[in-house]
């Protein structure tokens, strides 16, 4: 019997919703495979956690979390209770910098039984590869006054190190698709960190003949993503603006509720973590409406990267079936709950 140790942080809003879904999924899968079963240890960390203790999670939190085959996330934020820098930095980014996750996996691509906004969606199919660790996304800078003096300095920190692997990481994911690679740049407006990110998107380049390149400014990258998003295979892309890439990833397919991410350590040295793309969602939590894809499809991310990847594979056919079928929530224009949806996943599943 192969056991999967997961430790499972539902958080906040929609994720505490989706998050008992998933978990649903996933033991419907182990049911199905006979050999395979899941452990999970769950975890409080969220908003009401800080509220209660004074922090967003334990001191020994890290060391807990670091003993389990992966981490299973839905979401983190509650603005009403927590600004969403203390919430976001005390507990998701804090995971994703202590265990060195410095790479986030977001595909995207035309689902079957989901209208795309798209008039022409050309079954698009693309995944952004999102520098984790580093970027705009950074403690370095300050305030200082007040009033009508103060002044806000924000840095971005781009490393070789760091910019080098997302890059290769992207190129060799290209190598198992279809050997595309762009890079999202801003190059034109940034004058330090993106003409360096461009010298080290070039010199990887180098490594990997066999894969097209193209550099494209970010601002018209998101607008190819709406008028010709069949055209990429892999996006490589900085942490501010691979976040912002993958929200438009994620509304062409039709909701950011069914969008799926992994944080991948690279290392071996701590557990990566599954999370969709999504948050909170503070505006329809507690109607039971939360789409679950986003978390389903990121069990079967984590799925793939424990090494089970043919089972993966059928859970993305099932959703699919599933949303075909009509088994769906308000925001991808169907008018079924959170547990009609995971449950139609779950038998089918187990009608294998
Ligand atoms: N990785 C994470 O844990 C993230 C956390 N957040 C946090 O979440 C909170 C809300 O942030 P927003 O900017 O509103 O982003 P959001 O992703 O929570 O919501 C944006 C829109 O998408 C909808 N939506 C999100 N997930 C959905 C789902 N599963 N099914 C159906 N509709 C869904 C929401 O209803 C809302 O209209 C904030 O505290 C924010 O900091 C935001 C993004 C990522
Ligand atoms: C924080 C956030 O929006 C994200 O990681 O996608
Ligand atoms: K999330
Ligand atoms: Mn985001």
């Amino acid at each position: 019997m192969k056991k999967m140790n997961i430790g499972v942080i539902p958080g906040d809003g929609v994720g505490k919703e989706v998050m008992p879904e998933a978990v649903k999924v996933l033991d419907a899968i182990a049911e199905v495979h006979g050999g395979l079963s899941f452990e999970y240890k769950s975890y409080p960390y969220s908003c009401e956690y800080y509220l209660e203790h004074g922090k967003m999670m334990a001191d020994d939190g890290l060391e807990q979390l670091k003993n389990h085959d992966a981490v299973f996330l839905g979401a983190v934020g509650n603005p009403q209770l927590v600004p969403d820098h203390i919430s976001l930095w005390g507990l998701l980014i804090a995971i994703r910098r202590e265990f060195e996750q410095v790479i986030n996996v977001r595909p995207a691509k035309q689902l079957r039984g989901i209208q795309s906004p798209l008039a022409n969606p050309k079954g698009f199919d693309f995944v952004v590869v999102r520098e984790n660790s580093e970027g705009e996304y950074s403690e370095v800078g300050g305030r200082i006054h007040r009033g009508a003096d103060e002044v806000a300095i924000q840095n971005a920190v781009f490393t070789r190190k760091g910019t080098e692997r997302a890059m290769r990481f992207a190129f060799d994911l290209a190598k198992e698709r279809n050997s595309h690679v762009t890079s999202a740049t801003k190059s034109n407006g940034i004058v330090h960190s993106m003409p360096f990110w461009d010298e080290v998107f070039r010199s990887v380049g180098e490594d990997y003949q066999d894969v097209d390149t193209v550099s494209n400014h970010i601002d018209a990258l998101a607008a190819f993503l709406i008028t010709r998003p069949e055209a990429f295979d892999v996006i490589v892309a900085s942490n501010l603006f691979g976040d912002i890439l993958t929200d438009v990833g994620a509304a062409i397919m039709g909701s950011i509720g069914v969008a799926p991410a992994a944080n991948i350590n690279l290392n071996g040295k701590f557990p990566s973590m599954f999370e969709p793309v999504h948050g909170s969602a503070p505006d329809i939590v507690g109607k039971g409406i939360a789409n679950p894809v986003g978390q389903i499809w990121t069990g079967k991310m984590m799925l793939d990267h424990l090494g089970e990847q043919e089972l993966g594979q059928k859970l993305l056919d099932v959703i699919e079936e599933v949303l075909e079928a009509g088994y769906k929530t308000p925001d991808i224009g169907g008018n079924a709950t959170t547990k009609e949806v995971t449950e139609e996943i779950a038998q089918r599943l187990k009608a294998l």
